[in-house]
């Protein structure tokens, strides 16, 4: 096995172990509302990744859910790669497929402030998504927190930036297959 360079500063918080474990349970979760939707609607979910971020986990999600769903993306951005932290300014480069009556699965790999899946939720509402539900695998607790996922992997409180599983830290080291915290500066 090839050695990983870990940077000193980070702290291993989710171990790929812990990640599995948690993606599996999540699709549990979900399984009879992904049955459901295909089985009373005729259609199947469509499972919209937030890329960047979202893709380790969105694969790894999708994976484990025993039914059919149909991947799709788009790319939302907010935060600097330079700094990490976050601009008022949000985009979406990249639309997803048609949402007009589907139940649309949002998945991404953190819910922080939560302002990215309150615009992507009221932006699949807008584009006539029947049902949306909300899927990450990490939820941080804070007071000032403007939406909270159907689906949550793990819950954290703490003010540490996360880095790894999609999550980068200045444009560096989202490959990481682990989940890291690093003080904040
Ligand atoms: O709950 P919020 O405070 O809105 O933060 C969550 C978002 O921040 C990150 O994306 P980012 O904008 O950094 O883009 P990236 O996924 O391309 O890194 C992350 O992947 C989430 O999409
Ligand atoms: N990489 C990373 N992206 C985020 N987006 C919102 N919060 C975070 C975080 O803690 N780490």
């Amino acid at each position: 096995m090839m050695i990983r360079e870990v940077p000193q500063n980070f702290k291993l918080t989710y171990s790929q172990e812990d990640i599995a474990y948690r993606v599996y349970k999540m699709a549990g979760q979900m399984r009879h509302w992904v049955k459901d939707a295909q089985v009373n609607d005729g259609q199947q979910v469509l499972a919209i990744c937030i890329l960047r971020g979202g893709v380790f986990f969105f694969a790894d999600l999708l994976k484990q859910i025993p039914y059919t769903v149909e991947p799709s993306f788009c790319r939302a951005m907010s935060y600097s790669s330079e700094s990490n932290t976050q601009s008022e300014e949000f985009r979406l480069v990249v639309e997803p497929a048609e949402m007009k009556g589907r139940h649309v699965l949002l998945v991404d790999d953190i819910c922080d402030s939560g302002k990215t899946l309150k615009h992507l939720h009221a932006y699949a509402l807008e584009n006539g998504a029947k049902m949306v539900k909300t899927a990450v695998l990490i939820h941080r607790n804070h007071a000032a927190s403007v939406y909270t996922p159907d689906y949550i992997g793990f819950e954290y409180t703490g003010t540490e930036w996360f880095a790894g599983y999609g999550m980068e830290d200045k444009n560096h080291n989202s490959n990481f297959p682990e989940v890291y915290t690093i003080p904040c500066q």
